[in-house]
């Protein structure tokens, strides 16, 4: 037997699968309770968490041609202006502290981690009729997912100050989790 020593991508998943699974509960998107109102809410939420987070990752990564392509602030604010919100009016949430390319590259994690869930987060979207055009954040890479994610994961284990990654990972996550959750979500409506 061989015995593997666990990759960076495990010691990630294992070290941040309690605020993972927060986050997941919290939002519940995959629930029954999810409308067109609520939807507008989350994508806010996640707007303003974009807006301080992107300038912040992309100072800290220096990395422009890998960042460019897993940049979605974009995405959100098309979304929104679909929808009929204004994202220029939104509450920006203050970027998480993360310092240097290990940390940002576990801040990276996390928000490329998210496109993963993409097929079924938009399939269960599908079930609300929402405005066309209105769930590109949530489509993410489309079919391009798999590739991205491999290249990401290549970069990943590129870097060597694990401690650094983990912290950068976790404090995104509990940034997240906290902006994203601090206020009640509309249940219905
Ligand atoms: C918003 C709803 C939302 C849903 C409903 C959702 C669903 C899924 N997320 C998955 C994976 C990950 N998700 C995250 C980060 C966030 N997950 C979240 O829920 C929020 C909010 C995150 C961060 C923004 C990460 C770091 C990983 C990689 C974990 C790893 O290293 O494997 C998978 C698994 C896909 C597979 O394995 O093929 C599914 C089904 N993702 C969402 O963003």
């Amino acid at each position: 037997m061989k015995a593997l020593a666990p990759s960076l991508r495990d010691i990630l998943r294992d070290g941040t699968r309690e605020e993972h699974e927060r986050l997941d509960a919290g939002l519940d998107l995959m629930g029954p309770g999810l409308t067109t109102a609520r939807y507008r809410t989350v994508l806010g939420r996640f707007h303003g968490f974009w807006a301080g987070w992107e300038p912040r990752v992309a100072a800290e990564l220096a990395d422009d041609a890998f960042l460019a392509p897993r940049r979605r602030l974009h995405l959100l604010q098309h979304d929104l202006l679909v929808l009929g919100a204004a994202p220029e009016a939104l509450p920006v949430c203050p970027a998480p502290p993360i310092q240097g390319t290990a940390e940002a590259m576990g801040s990276l994690y996390v928000m490329e981690g998210s496109t993963l869930g993409g097929r079924v987060i938009l399939k269960r979207l599908g079930a609300l009729g929402l405005p066309a055009g209105s769930c590109t954040y949530f489509a993410g890479h489309g079919s391009a997912t798999g590739t991205m994610w491999n290249a990401f994961l290549r970069r990943l284990e590129a870097e060597t100050d694990t401690p650094a990654i983990l912290r950068g990972a976790k404090a995104t996550f509990a940034a997240l989790g906290d902006w994203l959750l601090g206020d009640p979500l509309p249940r219905s409506g």
